[in-house]
């Protein structure tokens, strides 16, 4: 039996029933491609995680579920020591009974940014696309959406999402062992959001008409991506590395990526927030061993990467199909 039954009898009754026509084979071919190896390992880690029992969930304002009271402090040790054979921990914070994940982002100030811009999700069908471990989908469904969906490729940050999800026990929010180009044009989410990919495509146009063929007429994308300054002819495409990061591609301004938007075929396209990152935001913690912001940066200039590129902006914009 697949994993993934229960999603496909979700959207079997629900307007992404056409997904099924192809979904299945390629879920099906990824779970053959991950029997062995690192993957497989983790799931074992996920099949032993503790079974609990509680009413307490809080994804309106984080992402909290269940009381310390509610396990035993062995079984809390033990559940600490497990997850954290699944570093690095990215994205989040995340709360599980008194255990608190901290991970080197802090997801929620991204939340915060943007939550007083987006239309209000109640009702609407959502899609995530490079959820990372998937914090953001809690929001969403905190935030009222009727069915969430993320994607991301990323086979750790899928194991992430499924050791929060078996605290968290909720139909409506899904994540896909998938990438954006292996999504077909499903035209029927009301909302799209597509934050931290961009600079890592090779296509960023592409990348956009992708979005835009996953909503319904109308719908709303909020795009949230790494931006320099400049007018709208203004486009970073770094060296080999930005910030150590290997698989950078292009840094538009605010305004040439309003002008790619606009080239896209989007209106009412507007950019809503602007935020420098800080050592507040990404910083490294008990939950990754690997470096973080402060090791990107110029340690005499924390205005430029290492690299000697304008240190990390990030922008969030809204558009509508
Ligand atoms: N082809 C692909 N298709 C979809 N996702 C991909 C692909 N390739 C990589 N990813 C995923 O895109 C995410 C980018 S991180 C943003 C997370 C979250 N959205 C955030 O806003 O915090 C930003 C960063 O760490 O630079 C990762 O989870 C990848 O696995």
């Amino acid at each position: 039996m697949s994993q993934y039954n229960s999603f496909y009898q979700a959207i079997a009754t629900n307007r992404l029933s056409h997904w099924l026509d192809t979904l299945p084979a390629q879920l099906t071919d990824w779970q053959k491609n991950h029997l062995h190896g690192e993957y497989a390992q983790w799931q074992k880690v996920i099949a032993q995680l503790p079974v609990t029992q509680t009413n307490h969930l809080d994804i309106k304002n984080s992402v909290t579920v269940g009381l310390a009271e509610e396990i035993e402090p062995g079984q809390l040790k033990r559940l600490e020591h497990m997850l954290k054979k699944l570093k690095p921990w990215r994205k989040g914070p995340y709360h599980i009974h008194g255990l608190h994940i901290d991970t080197e982002w802090r997801s929620d100030f991204k939340w915060d940014r943007l939550a007083p811009h987006i239309s209000d999700l109640r009702n609407r069908y959502v899609l995530d696309i490079g959820c990372g471990s998937g914090y953001h989908l809690w929001r969403m469904r905190g935030a009222g959406a009727k069915f969430v969906v993320g994607v991301d490729p990323t086979q750790l940050f899928v194991t992430q999402f499924k050791a929060i999800q078996h605290f968290i026990k909720d139909n409506g929010v899904h994540l896909l062992p998938l990438g954006v180009e292996q999504l077909p044009e499903l035209n029927a989410f009301d909302t799209v959001f597509a934050m931290g990919v961009l600079y890592h495509r090779r296509s960023p146009i592409d990348f956009i008409y992708q979005l835009k063929s996953q909503l319904v007429k109308g719908g709303e994308l909020v795009l949230e991506t790494l931006i320099v300054d400049g007018d709208e002819n203004t486009v970073l495409v770094p060296g080999e590395r930005y910030a150590k990061m290997r698989n950078v591609w292009f840094l538009p301004s605010g305004e040439a990526m309003c002008a790619w938007l606009e080239r896209c075929g989007f209106s009412n396209i507007r950019m809503v927030n602007t935020d420098v990152t800080d050592l507040a935001e990404q910083r490294k913690t008990d939950w990754i061993d690997t470096e973080s912001l402060k090791d990107f940066l110029d340690p005499n200039d924390p205005s430029k990467t290492i690299e000697g590129y304008p240190a990390p902006k990030r922008a969030i914009f809204i558009a509508n199909k």
